[in-house]
């Protein structure tokens, strides 16, 4: 199949704002329909305003008696706040604004259904005073009693890795955040070892990716292995192509969970990017269709996820060894980053413990169980650029996963390298077909290393187009954006279809009974 759009990328361009504005997911915002504003600082709710369900009941208390009545949240965290859509107006705090949260009239299609989209203004740093953000501390409760990791007994207990430091200047990353500052603001995804959701971390306005991984409870084992991975990952210094690792919890004394922060992409993984393209093209004419994954974007893509991976063998010796397009990452500001180079391996062998879908980018070499090299990450990034421009795993397509290792050892072994398709639609500049060819040989000694493939012609020739990927990944957040807002009028359209069907099957019956 192959995958186009229409002139993509016109979409209406965002205010400029002095305050960092944020779009929220619809399901996650609450609070005032009607553009109250909250203060926090007195009695009312001093019992209840605990969670989730306490801003429920902001809301639905709705009245403006309360909503322009004072907040008094008990405990010192954020974390179990969840912002609901619908909300607009100003949390202050001791009189001071701390969250400014405004409604923005979407434009066109959604208006018919009565839709809104919701941003979130939050007030930068430094229009708030320092005592804001630890006041807001007051404002919310704990989760449950998370705790920094309580790391088994032993050489693992020496560890820093689950310890507050201010290690910042000298770029390494460190457990700079604090669950309890944390207000979640939604979730951005699940993979096979946990659930990743979006945050804001309350005294900087930094958002952040909250990846939570359930462990069992009795598994020293799991928990030790992920313990010292965090432990290699906290040492890695900040890299323009590694998603940058802001600190770990273990919440040991409730729901064993490890809970691992790290910084938020907003354009998302690949697979992401993917799935809205492919939405975007099901949605317009054929002939309106230009390619989002195009030599230029494949090109910036490839250059960032090796220069990723080069900095982590270089400087570490981590080999990463489950590149997908779940595990790339990318920005706004047209940055390419690697993530999970420090846990996936363990929590594919010894979580999941199964074959998985999503571990069908290993190299030959890794299936057959051989020894294996950076260069098997070559192989990965080979498959995941020929899934990017077809829309489909290339050792399988067709929806035809493998269903096992098994299969696809088979067709690994059976089937000749994966290449780029020729000719039905699709064009591609040599360059890039060379390239493609030399991360997917199948014998590894042959194979392309990174250092080879980070010269090659095809990175080199986009060299100076960073202000037009810059300039897609701004436009593809555009997309992304309203492609939620499409699929959330679809819901609610599905669910108002539903709702009258029921009511006209009711009314049927009504009238057979009468
Ligand atoms: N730092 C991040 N910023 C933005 N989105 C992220 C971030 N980390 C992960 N995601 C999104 O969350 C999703 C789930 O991530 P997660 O790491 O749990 O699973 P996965 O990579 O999809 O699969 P697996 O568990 O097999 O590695 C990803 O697909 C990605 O879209």
């Amino acid at each position: 199949m192959n995958f186009q759009a229409p002139s993509l990328f016109h979409g209406r361009s965002q205010k400029k704002r002095n305050l960092k504005q944020l779009s929220l997911p619809r399901d996650v915002i609450d609070g005032d329909m009607y553009g109250n504003e909250i203060t926090t600082n007195a009695q009312e709710y001093r019992n209840g305003s605990e969670n989730l369900h306490d801003m429920d009941n902001v809301r639905a208390g709705t009245s403006s008696s309360v909503l322009s009545g004072k907040l008094n949240f008990p405990k010192n965290d954020a974390s179990n706040l969840y912002l609901r859509r619908g909300f607009k107006g100003k949390i202050h705090l001791n009189n001071n604004p701390v969250l400014d949260l405004k409604n923005e009239s979407r434009n066109g299609s959604s208006e018919g259904l009565g839709m809104i989209q919701q941003s979130f203004v939050v007030s930068s740093p430094t229009n708030s005073s320092p005592s804001t953000s630890t006041s807001l501390n007051h404002v919310f409760t704990p989760i449950d009693e998370e705790v920094s990791v309580g790391l088994p007994e032993g050489e693992l207990s020496k560890s820093s890795i689950f310890k507050n430091s201010d290690s910042s200047s000298s770029g390494v990353m460190s457990n700079s955040i604090k669950l309890e500052n944390l207000v979640q603001l939604g979730k951005i995804g699940s993979g096979n070892s946990g659930t990743v959701i979006k945050a804001l971390h309350v005294p900087d306005s930094r958002i952040v990716a909250k990846k939570t991984i359930p462990v069992e409870s009795n598994n020293h084992l799991v928990v030790n292995q992920l313990v010292r991975e965090l432990t290699i990952m906290k040492s890695v210094h900040m890299h323009d192509n590694i998603v940058s690792f802001y600190g770990a919890y273990y919440t040991h004394a409730s729901n064993n969970e490890i809970i691992i922060l790290m910084e938020y992409m907003n354009c998302g993984s690949l697979d992401k990017i993917l799935s809205v393209y492919k939405r975007h093209v099901a949605r317009h004419a054929p002939s309106r269709i230009v390619p989002w994954f195009n030599g230029l974007v494949i090109s910036k893509i490839s250059h960032g996820v090796l220069n990723g991976l080069l900095y982590l063998y270089e400087r570490y010796k981590i080999i990463h060894r489950d590149i997908k397009p779940s595990n790339v990452l990318i920005n706004s500001k047209g940055q390419v980053k690697i993530c999970d180079f420090g846990v996936s391996k363990k929590l594919i062998n010894s979580i999941a413990d199964t074959f998985v879908g999503t571990s069908t980018y290993m190299s030959p070499e890794r299936i057959q169980g051989n020894v294996y090299s950076i260069k098997g990450d070559v192989w990965s990034l080979g498959l995941v650029i020929i899934e990017l421009v077809t829309g489909e795993f290339p050792l399988g397509g067709h929806n035809d996963t493998p269903d096992g290792i098994l299969d696809l050892l088979q067709r690994i072994v059976n089937e000749p390298s994966p290449k780029l398709p020729q000719g039905q639609g699709y064009e591609f500049p040599k360059e890039m077909i060379d390239f493609v060819n030399r991360c997917c040989v199948k014998e590894e000694s042959q194979r392309s290393s990174i250092q080879e493939l980070l010269c090659h012609d095809f990175i080199d020739m986009y060299k100076s187009r960073d202000k037009d990927y810059k300039h897609w990944c701004k436009k593809v957040k555009v997309r992304i954006r309203e492609d939620k807002q499409i699929r959330r009028e679809d819901n609610e359209r599905a669910k108002l279809e539903q709702m009258q069907l029921e009511r006209a099957g009711e009314a049927a019956a009504t009238a057979r009974r009468v």
